[in-house]
């Protein structure tokens, strides 16, 4: 094709010409993007300038980008009488960058909002994908360098601090760019997180502290040359920071991935290279083509979850490297909100149309909703489904006596924060409580972990599904609405209401059949001679979902003394 081009330059500029200015006569201005709508992924393309070296080859520009994240691609063909034509193709995204478009445009655009993301304890992630020489690197570094700033700037105002690794995924190496290239061990933790075992983690305290650290792990990453670009990087870099609260040990992590990817090339550029280099492209498209796939059965699970159905979906993350450490960004059991950005690399030049559009198909793969994961079902076997209340009621229940205070205990924790919490950080808190001892903060500890570690077996996985968690509830509140009737007295979950209220009584069940019922409230009798003396509140409803309404009690009104008594 290169002789043909250059035989047919000038036809193909201007054929190219005449298509793009047909193409600006029939943009419609305000249309519907119809790649909207999913605010968890944002999916960019962003073409580079041309490179010196393609403008002294003469090259020409055969992709453009248009309004609301449409790119038209021109591809050089030759038509079977041996004429020239052009191809004509275009792709929708969420957003499109051209040559003209600086990383600053794209960080303000998009990218700052990662930080803030991060700064509140959710997971943002952002991907560079593309072609060798597409400009990936480039575009990293350029986002890396701005956002380091702003994290720099947040750390020194605020509590919050950045822990820093930058490591690279080589084949199925994982290995510790800011160590001396150290092999890094990956590991799934109780809780179905993805540990990097003895990765060195740095606190930069000013940006200049951050951008060498950018710099070490530059120099050691893997380079080899390629046909594309000398400078060509064969292995995918992930600079993960951690964003952690100092006055909060409770509050949820903050994450920020910053992912170039190795250069997508094709077999067709490895042509003149080695036997270990092709292996090497070959290992890299298996795990461009695990990412891929992982993103789309995270999709199909999406999608057959917004339909109510509940079909198992296996999400082939632990095939690939690259995938179990990028596991929280389509993980359907994340409970951890995820905000990804993709931003796909595409060079200008005519000659690169083929693989621009491979990078684009890719990228549209790409673009799938990422839901927020449904909020886990109570149930009491299992710790980490129980709320700040729930784990409140479980410390008054079973710390003993005196009574671990659940207050200074988990202030705010919900049950999967206290099992993150490491024993003595636990016991210190436990024996803040006056008149606790060591030794029964401790068994509070053992009783917590030894109901998490049963409550493993019992899901068969870490984190056990949503799904699971329901079959395994003792009462659906489907059979509750049965057994609850008008008049029926029941107990209720403790810290549900002030600590007068002995029990209720139900009245009668909310229109909308949503399960809740209205029910009056009944206390001990005030001032009153008969022991065991209970009044009922009839004009003070509360409304109580049958969820939350405990054992049925027996009370028996007694008309000579005009009171109730429990049997
Ligand atoms: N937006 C841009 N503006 C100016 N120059 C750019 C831009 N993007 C890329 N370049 C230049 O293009 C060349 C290739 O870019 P880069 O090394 O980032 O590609 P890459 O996709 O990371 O390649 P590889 O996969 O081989 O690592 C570099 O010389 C870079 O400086």
């Amino acid at each position: 094709m290169n002789s043909f081009f250059s035989e047919y330059r000038t036809r193909f500029l201007k054929l190219i010409e005449q298509s793009e200015l047909d193409a600006h006569e029939r943009e419609v201005p305000e249309f519907d993007n119809p790649a909207m709508g999913t605010p968890d992924t944002l999916v960019c393309v962003r073409i580079r300038p041309m490179t010196d070296q393609e403008k002294e080859n003469e090259h020409i520009q055969g992709v453009f980008e248009h309004a609301k994240g449409v790119v038209h691609l021109y591809e050089p063909r030759r038509r079977t009488n041996g004429k020239p034509e052009v191809n004509n193709s275009s792709f929708t995204l969420d957003e499109a960058y051209g040559p003209n478009d600086s990383t600053e445009d794209i960080y303000s655009n998009c990218v700052s909002e990662l930080v803030e993301w991060g700064l509140q304890g959710g997971t943002g992630m952002l991907i560079a994908y593309g072609q060798t020489g597409s400009g990936k690197t480039f575009t990293v570094t350029g986002l890396e360098i701005l956002l380091v700033e702003k994290m720099i700037e947040a750390q020194v105002s605020g509590t919050k601090e950045v822990r820093v690794c930058i490591f690279e995924v080589s084949g199925s190496k994982v290995l510790d760019l800011l160590n001396e290239r150290n092999p890094l061990a990956v590991r799934e933790d109780a809780f179905g997180t993805m540990q990097l075992n003895g990765v060195l983690e740095y606190s930069p305290k000013t940006s200049n502290e951050f951008f060498e650290l950018i710099d070490t792990a530059k120099t050691l990453r893997t380079t080899a040359s390629t046909t594309k670009n000398d400078e060509s990087s064969r292995s995918h870099s992930i600079c993960r920071m951690r964003i952690i609260d100092k006055e909060s040990a409770t509050a949820d992590e903050g994450r920020i991935m910053l992912v170039d990817l190795a250069g997508s090339e094709a077999s067709a550029d490895t042509t003149q290279h080695s036997r270990e280099r092709m292996t090497e492209t070959r290992e890299i498209n298996k795990s461009l083509s695990v990412l891929k796939e992982c993103i789309s059965k995270r999709a199909q699970w999406s999608i057959a979850r917004s339909e109510g159905k509940q079909k198992p979906i296996h999400v082939p993350y632990r095939t690939n490297k690259l995938t179990q450490v990028l596991k929280s960004a389509f993980d359907v059991h994340n409970t951890q909100t995820c905000k990804t950005i993709v931003v796909a690399c595409i060079t200008p030049s005519v000659l690169d149309v083929a693989h621009s559009k491979n990078t684009l198909r890719y990228a549209e793969t790409l673009k799938v909703p990422i839901p927020k994961a449904e909020a886990m079902p109570f149930h009491e076997q299992i710790p980490i489904t129980w709320s700040n209340k729930d784990v409140h009621e479980w410390i008054l229940k079973n710390s003993g006596n005196p009574n671990i205070n659940p207050k200074l205990l988990a202030p705010r924790d919900t049950g999967i924060q206290l099992c993150r919490l490491d024993q003595d950080e636990f016991i210190r808190r436990a024996l803040l409580t006056k008149g606790v001892e060591h030794k029964q903060a401790n068994l509070l500890y053992l009783r917590l972990w030894s109901l998490h570690i049963d409550s493993r077996a019992l899901l068969n996985r870490p984190g056990g599904s949503v799904e699971q968690i329901k079959a395994l509830q003792p009462k659906t509140n489907e059979v509750r609405k049965k057994i609850v009737k008008p008049g029926m007295f029941f107990n209720i979950r403790a810290g549900e209401m002030d600590q007068t209220v002995t029990c209720v009584m139900a009245m009668g069940e909310e229109k909308g059949g949503n399960g809740t019922w209205h029910c009056a409230v009944v206390r001990m009798a005030k001032d009153c001679k008969y022991s065991g003396a209970h009044e009922l509140y009839v004009a003070e409803q509360v409304g109580v979902n049958v969820g939350r309404l405990d054992d049925e009690l027996t009370l028996v009104y007694d008309s000579k003394t005009r009171y109730y008594y429990m049997e």
